[in-house]
């Protein structure tokens, strides 16, 4: 909404530090079209801006900084809630926020999640489940559990399955996140049912739950790792429906995994680690195991030592191999599979030392080599063979057979493939395994519906951004577009439902850079046709993509201006760059067939059952990429090369699509992880950094699909509630359709801008166009301010009668405290809850009981504010607050005040009224009024929300 910028207008300016500072008008000199403000910066800073005054009314105009909420807005715990929506203004949020270590934020139907990187005990405790269960989003503080409590109420009421998308940068919290919600619905009691749960002690779980819950421990083992960015790094993406039957009890779950990060089992950053396995195998094995698998110390083994980082600051892996180990016998593997699938990660390591030697230009590996006999004999093939096929590669041509010798690089490269491919097959093993004990035929058919928690890599881009990084942007170009779709789609509904007069707008589709990914000719089929070509290699792919896409073929490709090995594309949240450099290889992901051969006659039954598993993952994998949406081209077969190996980029594709597939098919809810800084500090926020992650994970796209339209929305009741006091009384009518219409007729009429587009009014709400709530604001402050002056003066008798009023007439009620207050104020029981609740409810108001922490400022020793009161006025039924302020404790007494419309109750019991002689001091009555603005506005968007 245009904004005349007048002095004392507060508006944000860009800080290369801090993201944006705080900023207001000092002066604005208008000289005929001409105006030239001077704004000065909380960092004591001073920034002219020169425009006309017709570009001050435009509310496009770039030139003019975002302005500010009112102070008391700016900490909503809703972003949508926000008048003024723009970046700096959803930054300042979730900043406030977390300063007063909430870590949760709603922006509409996403939740905000941001690391504190410290343990919140309280917000995780055990009965904290129960305070989410059977609860509305909206009557709590934001939550996991209130999502996790939505998607459960939704499938219990439309009987529809549901998926919680979880996602966020690396350490930004989604495994944290994911693992709280899942035991969230392991633990969660129905409120209509209490003590229903296993051995009638809340949290207990049953077998099914128990199992579900130990599959973390074991996937954290086999698929996390210590990387710089997060000590207990995922570095495969998960999708886990946890299944329920018609009761709504949870009997058992399937996962499917993504993309597994297989060169860390070969090569580890410095500072980094293979998988945590491995070290909990070294530091965990009983002396005798130690003897027969060979192991040593980590420093021994190079596919461990590499990182130069072995432990990791407060784990202990002997400690975590136990609990691997317990967690492996609760999903049902025996013993002895265990010894088995240690022996075989042992042999790995031996692998991994065997040491081929160059010549000058082959290299040279004797099947003697001790490291190789080693691994040979635990994996239970022949040496021999192993060595001859790792220095050696052969060329099947129609009429001969042709062997040449490789390169000790070369050779290297075939070894770590081995050791890559039957790593990756214990992993895809132990899934399949999982989902054999958790998902069995007879579970699956009695499951009716479930919900799926997708914890998945968010958005990357690295100096440096390869393969892996490709795959996992072209994965969220997918989530993203899902979610646009998502949260357009709700908009445009409620529009519809509403009856508004509305045009639908398009909003920025982001399918041209799927396109450019996922077509039948963009870049993932470029790259599997480069990848069949015996020759293939990463320069070529990238001239045959340059050839393709660059010349403004497309405007989400770029060719970049420096070197010839790279290629741009530009994706929704920023334009990454991927370097070539080893696409073709990973991409290709292959053993070589004379290995397969020697690996498929292997001795050792494990390593059989370990293959068995991993081409019946691989057939799965092929199969979808065959039957992938895109239509291959004759010659070109996505996903799968020329010899029908599917390729890593095409089984992707396929998974991608097969989970879109049914991520469309469900109710989607979203959580966005956000990670506040890099070194992992507690409670340390990087405004830049935050910055960057809400536009990687869209939350800054919709709030700019909300600006399209119509952002803020409150029902006739609520509207009228906060903003009677603009119209004179007699205005003040049961009619609440026509007084919402008086007050917006006589608030826009007072304002610069008349038009009537800043709102809408639909069949039960009003739409207002962004801005216009800080407008409607600021008169009802001005309002306000004149009501505080005349309570100022009014006597202690005054305020004591309004009191007896209260006594006398005025049903009220408290929600927890309630006992409390009516003693205090002797106040008889029949105005008990039971009695005040259900009128309010009747308004459509969601009652909160919960202590919410409210920006203190301008008072800083204020602390916890707590609404809980409300009273009836007529037919206006109202929330007023109860405070504690230590502001008051210093006038005697931990005072409940109480905010009525524009005057000011004080001290609820008889004793304190008394107390409360002196008048309100001038800071004291300015935090009351700010706080019973804040608490309007968290009732208004809950209810909204809610609705
Ligand atoms: N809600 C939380 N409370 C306290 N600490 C948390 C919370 N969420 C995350 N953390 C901290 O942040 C670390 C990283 O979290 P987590 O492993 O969930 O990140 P991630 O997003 O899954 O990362 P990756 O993509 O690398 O797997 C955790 O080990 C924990 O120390």
């Amino acid at each position: 909404m245009a904004h005349n910028y007048d002095v004392g207008t507060r508006a944000w300016q860009p800080d290369p530090t801090e993201g944006w500072v705080a900023s207001e008008v000092e002066s604005k000199n208008v000289q005929g079209d001409k105006v030239k403000l001077l704004f000065r910066l909380a960092n004591g800073e001073e920034k002219t801006i020169e425009t006309t005054v017709a570009a001050l009314h435009d509310d496009n105009n770039a030139a003019l900084p975002p302005l500010m909420n009112p102070a008391i807005l700016e900490a909503s715990d809703d972003l949508t809630n926000l008048s003024h929506l723009n970046e700096p203004a959803v930054l300042q949020a979730i900043r406030l926020r977390y300063s007063q270590k909430e870590i949760y934020t709603y922006s509409g139907i996403v939740l905000i999640a941001t690391n504190p990187f410290a343990r919140v005990d309280s917000l995780y405790v055990p009965g904290m489940v129960q305070v989410y269960a059977g609860k509305q989003r909206s009557s709590q503080a934001p939550h996991l559990f209130a999502i996790a409590e939505e998607a459960f109420a939704d499938m219990l009421r439309d009987n529809k399955n549901q998926t919680i998308v979880v996602s966020g940068e690396s350490g930004a919290g989604k495994t944290v996140s994911a693992k709280y919600i899942m035991r969230y619905f392991s633990t969660r009691e129905s409120p209509d049912q209490p003590g229903n749960r296993a051995k009638g002690i809340a949290d207990a779980m049953s077998e099914t739950e128990e199992q579900i819950l130990a599959t973390n421990p074991v996937m954290e083992a086999f698929g996390n790792a210590k990387t710089t960015r997060n000590d207990n790094s995922s570095r495969f993406g998960k999708y886990i429906e946890i299944m329920f039957d018609k009761k709504t009890e949870i009997i058992g779950a399937r996962i499917r995994t993504y993309l597994l990060e297989r060169s860390r089992l070969v090569f580890q950053p410095l500072k980094e680690r293979n998988y945590h396995v491995f070290y909990q195998l070294v530091a965990g094995a009983t002396e005798a195991e130690r003897q027969e698998w060979g192991l040593l110390p980590v420093v021994h083994f190079d596919y461990l030592n590499q990182g130069g980082s072995p432990v990791i600051e407060g784990w202990d892996d002997k400690v975590e191999f136990d609990a691997t180990r317990q967690s492996l016998t609760t999903i049902g593997v025996s013993q002895g599979k265990q010894s088995q699938i240690f022996a075989l990660l042992s042999a790995l390591l031996h692998l991994g030392n065997v040491k081929i030697t160059a010549t000058r230009t082959d290299s040279v590996l004797p099947p003697t080599e001790p490291s190789l006999v080693k691994a040979c004999q635990m994996l239970g093939v022949d040496a021999g063979e192993f060595a001859k096929w790792t220095v050696k590669k052969q060329l099947i041509t129609r009429e001969e057979r042709i062997m040449s010798n490789l390169t000790q690089q070369q050779a290297v490269v075939v070894r770590d493939s081995v050791a890559k491919f039957i790593y990756s097959a214990v992993f895809d093993w132990l899934v399949e395994n999982i989902n054999a004990g958790l998902a069995t035929e007879e579970v699956s058919n009695r499951a009716t519906t479930f919900i799926g928690v997708l914890d998945i890599y968010g958005f990357e881009h690295f100096i440096k951004n390869s393969f892996e990084q490709f795959c996992i942007n072209y994965a969220n170009e997918k989530l993203q577009q899902e979610f646009n779709q998502h949260v357009f789609k709700l908009e445009q509904e409620e529009y519809l439902r509403e009856e508004i007069d509305w045009t639908f707008i398009d909003f920025s589709d982001n399918q041209p850079c799927i396109d450019l990914i996922e077509a039948k000719l963009g870049v993932l089929a470029l790259l599997d046709e480069e990848s069949r070509l015996p020759m293939g290699s990463d320069e070529q792919f990238v001239t045959k993509l340059h050839h393709n896409f660059a010349n403004d073929k497309s405007k989400y490709y770029k060719k970049p201006r420096f070197g010839k090995s790279s290629f741009t594309v530009c994706h929704y949240a920023i334009d990454v760059t991927y370097e070539s450099d080893g696409f073709i290889e990973k991409n290709r992901d292959t053993v070589p067939d004379e290995h397969m051969e020697v690996l498929r006659e292997s001795s050792n039954p494990f390593l059989a059952e370990v293959l068995e598993a991993a081409s019946v993952v691989r057939d799965k994998d092929a199969l979808t990429a065959s039957n992938a949406k895109a239509v291959p081209t004759p010659g070109r077969r996505m996903g799968v090369a020329a010899n029908r190996k599917p390729t890593l980029g095409g089984i992707f594709k396929s998974s991608l699509i097969e989970l879109m597939h049914t991520i469309n098919s469900t109710d989607v809810h979203y959580i966005r992880c956000i990670k506040p800084n890099e070194s992992k500090e507690s409670w340390k926020f990087e405004g830049p950094m935050v910055l960057s992650q809400l536009r990687a994970c869209g939350v800054l796209e919709t709030v700019r699909i909300s600006c399209a339209g119509y952002p803020t929305r409150w029902t006739y009741e609520e509207f009228a509630l906060r903003y009677y006091m603009l119209v004179p009384s007699q205005s003040w009518t049961s009619a609440i359709r026509e007084m919402a219409n008086a007050i917006l007729k006589k608030a826009l009429g007072q304002g610069t801008n008349r038009g009537l587009d800043k709102y809408q009014l639909g069949l039960t709400k009003i739409f207002f166009r962004a801005g216009m709530l800080a407008f409607l604001e600021n008169l009802r402050t001005t309002r306000l301010n004149e009501c505080a002056v005349m309570i100022q003066k009014e006597s202690t008798v005054q305020i004591l009668q309004e009191k007896s009023t209260l006594r006398q007439g005025t049903r009220y009620c408290s929600c927890k405290r309630w006992p409390e207050v009516s003693k205090h104020d002797n106040m008889p029981k029949k105005y008990g809850k039971s009695e005040l609740q259900q009128p309010y409810r009747k308004s459509g108001a969601a009652i909160r009981t919960r202590s919410v922490s409210i920006r203190s400022e301008p008072i800083s020793s204020c602390s916890k504010v707590s609404p809980k009161v409300f009273f009836a006025d007529g037919n206006l039924w109202r929330q007023e607050l109860a405070m504690q302020s230590s502001q008051y404790r210093g006038h005697g007494g931990r005072g409940d005040n109480y905010v009525r419309g524009g005057s000011i109750v004080k001290r609820l019991s008889s004793s304190r009224v008394c107390g409360e002689a002196r008048q309100p001091d001038e800071a004291t009555r300015h935090y009351v009024k700010r706080l019973e603005i804040s608490s309007r506005f968290r009732t208004s968007w809950r209810t909204r929300s809610s609705s």
